[in-house]
């Protein structure tokens, strides 16, 4: 289990804000932080990592105390049993897949362990390449076969999949599920993105300025956001065309473009580029089978 208690005063471009934190987890949880830019989702796993020191608290990872600021307990990133997963892939550049999955493991294991994970991955034709070599999706099944060698107590994963489009994304979801069934490591995801938080975590806090808004189950936490509607997307605005005093807007949802009709009031809160949510509260849906 893991018992997180910590608080952090941070220097933000609108101000201090205090981020506060106290949660425990149950070990082979996949838990989401989800929340808008610079709330401190970050910063919070970074903390976990040992990488930033919170000012208070402390971290306990089955029953190990991996900082406790009263007890000047500090452990370094090496001392805590983490595997890692940033956004931009930060394999060792020199070496091979193989070499970058065994390169924290002992001699006498590298092999056996190497090879596991190359096939569990689906990774073992590409053992030999170089990271230069790799799409970005191999290589972050790369870097997540690496986090994953020395089987530890606590997967940290930063917005893993966000550079990456969305059918690479939606695979290597899969993957990870997969992967997080198989060797069940307690994992901490940072995600902006719902549908992905639906997809693998079980539970989610959603951080605001720091602050734990609101936490649960995905469609307990997404449900209860205040808007009654039965059925929702979210999406990006493409284009808008004005059509008299309504405009249609196209919106990207998954790979799809949706047109909907907004009112000029509507659009004055719009732009291409704006993250939305399409919502429906009445409404009689069609639902078509689509071909495999
Ligand atoms: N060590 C630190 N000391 C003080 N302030 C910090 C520290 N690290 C980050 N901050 C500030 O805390 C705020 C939250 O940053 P953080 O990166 O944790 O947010 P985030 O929720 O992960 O955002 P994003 O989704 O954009 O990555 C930022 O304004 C940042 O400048």
């Amino acid at each position: 289990m893991i018992s997180i208690n910590v608080t952090k005063r941070l220097h933000t471009a609108d101000g201090p804000m205090e981020l506060e934190f106290r949660a425990t987890v149950e070990d082979g949880q996949f838990v989401t932080l989800f929340g808008p830019s610079g709330a401190g989702k970050t910063t919070l796993l970074r903390m976990v990592a040992g990488l930033t020191a919170p000012d208070q608290g402390t971290i306990e990872v089955n029953g190990q105390t991996w900082f406790d600021s009263n007890r000047r307990i500090n452990l370094s990133p090496r001392q805590r049993s983490i595997g890692m997963v940033f956004q931009d892939y930060a394999l060792f550049p020199h070496m091979s897949v193989a070499q970058n999955i065994g390169a924290a493991l002992p001699r006498a294991k590298r092999h056996s362990v190497v090879r596991e994970l190359l096939e569990v991955a689906g990774l073992q034709e590409l053992a030999s390449r170089k990271p230069d070599q790799l799409s970005g999706g191999q290589r972050q099944r790369v870097a997540l076969a690496r986090a994953l060698a020395l089987r530890p107590s606590l997967l940290l994963l930063d917005e893993p999949l966000s550079a990456l489009d969305l059918q690479m994304r939606l695979k290597l979801q899969e993957e990870l599920l997969s992967l997080h069934r198989r060797y069940q490591p307690t994992t901490l995801l940072v995600s902006h993105d719902m549908s992905e938080v639906f997809r693998l975590s079980s539970r989610v806090f959603v951080l605001e300025r720091g602050q734990v808004a609101r936490s649960g189950s995905p469609a307990e936490v997404f449900a209860s956001s205040g808007i009654s509607n039965k059925f929702r997307f979210t999406g990006e605005v493409v284009h808008m065309v004005p059509s008299g005093v309504v405009s249609i807007v196209h919106i990207l949802v998954g790979s799809d473009i949706v047109q909907v009709v907004a009112s000029g009031q509507e659009c004055r809160e719009l732009q291409v580029g704006k993250r939305v949510m399409i919502a429906s509260k009445a409404f009689n849906p069609l639902i078509i089978p689509l071909a495999e």
